[in-house]
């Protein structure tokens, strides 16, 4: 299934469900790729969905000409979807253009009318025998794994899982390694090695510093499954994220500890992290094999004297002469496998 190992480019790199999951041609008429051109549209970065309605942050004044009052700069706009999208999808992370009552004030609502093309999406199918992909967050560029080192104890086939989703959707990875005050990183550390990620170690009231400095300026999701101390951190960095998150809820009108899907919260020392609450498992159905080898390039420059579809975990895959012969590492081709394995359905639980 799924597989491209032999045609086309190594990495294929299509975010834009428009373009490439939606057939064309459906319609009677042919359709212009762009409509006329809302110029007036203003910008705006989508930080919650909830149920049709799109809360976006939008950086600027109202337009002139706008009979209301003047926005608040920056302000939050709720909007929903012009009918012209289509079936265009939108996600927490988007830039969007708004039209209509772009003012914020309560009770109206912009409409958006188009999605800038976007550098990056996150993506997770339902289980793994399941290819359908359901779109998380666009444009994030880093994904963070956060993983408890005890209580609860680290489950590295679940890193494994999030590792692959983050190589399919070329966001780089960054483990973070929390309760560091329980146990030692050593292991851990030692598994992901020879994948040459970056990580970092915390501890509840310890120093964020080096954490910070990777969150900064970029746009970055956390996974990681329950009770790992995903709201501690996000607390520790956003003083205020309680808040804002409930401020969010207020909007699209859930409850206030109800919030079960992404949020985006701005980081007061400059990025955004996007939490992910809602998000327990990571099916990898929809996982391209050619995505996953990118991201070994000594192994991927061998891998072309596979046969056509080598999922390179068989006997047929040329990676083990390929080795043998000092291209690379047996290492690196033992974490291949291993993440290759994680896609193909093997038990989470090691
Ligand atoms: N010992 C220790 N406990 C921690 C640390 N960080 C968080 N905890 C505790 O671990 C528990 C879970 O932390 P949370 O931050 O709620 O974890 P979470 O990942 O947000 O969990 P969910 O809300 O279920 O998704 C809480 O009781 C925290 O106080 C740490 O560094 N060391
Ligand atoms: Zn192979």
């Amino acid at each position: 299934m799924g597989a491209h190992a032999g045609g086309g480019p190594l990495r294929r790199r299509e975010y834009d469900e428009e373009d490439v999951r939606v057939r064309p041609g459906k319609g009677s008429r042919p359709r212009t790729r762009r409509r006329p051109a809302h110029d007036d549209a203003v910008e705006g970065f989508v930080v919650a969905v909830d149920r049709g309605r799109y809360t976006c942050l939008v950086e600027g004044e109202a337009p002139d000409g706008h009979r209301r009052k003047r926005a608040p700069d920056p302000h939050v706009v709720t909007a929903m979807r012009a009918r012209e999208l289509g079936r265009k999808g939108i996600v927490v992370g988007d830039r969007v253009g708004l039209v209509g009552d772009t003012s914020g004030q309560p009770d109206t609502l912009a409409r958006i009318v188009r999605v800038e093309p976007r550098t990056s999406m996150l993506r997770r199918s339902a289980d793994d025998t399941d290819e359908v992909e359901r779109p998380i967050v666009a444009n994030a560029d880093q994904l963070v794994i956060v993983t408890a080192l005890a209580d609860p104890p680290p489950r590295p086939r679940m890193i494994d899982r999030m590792l692959v989703a983050a190589f399919d959707a070329d966001i780089e990875p960054l483990l973070c390694l929390t309760k560091a005050d329980l146990a030692a990183p050593d292991e851990l550390v030692a598994r992901y090695e020879p994948l040459g990620l970056p990580y970092v170690v915390v501890r509840k009231g310890g120093d964020l510093d080096e954490l910070r400095s990777r969150l900064a300026d970029r746009l970055s999701v956390l996974v990681g499954h329950s009770g790992v101390g995903k709201s501690t951190l996000v607390n520790s960095l956003v003083p205020d994220a309680g808040r804002a998150v409930s401020h969010v809820n207020a909007i699209t009108g859930r409850g206030r500890h109800t919030s079960s899907s992404a949020v985006a919260l701005e980081l007061p020392f400059g990025g955004w992290i996007i939490d992910t609450p809602g998000v327990r498992s990571f099916g990898l159905g929809h996982v391209v094999i050619d995505n996953v080898l990118a991201a070994f390039p000594a192994l991927a420059e061998g891998a072309v004297h596979c046969p056509k579809g080598c999922n390179h975990r068989g006997e047929e895959c040329s990676l083990d002469a390929w080795v043998e012969q000092g291209h690379a590492d047996a290492a690196g081709l033992a974490s291949l496998r291993r993440l290759l394995g994680s896609r193909d359905g093997e038990p989470d639980d090691d």
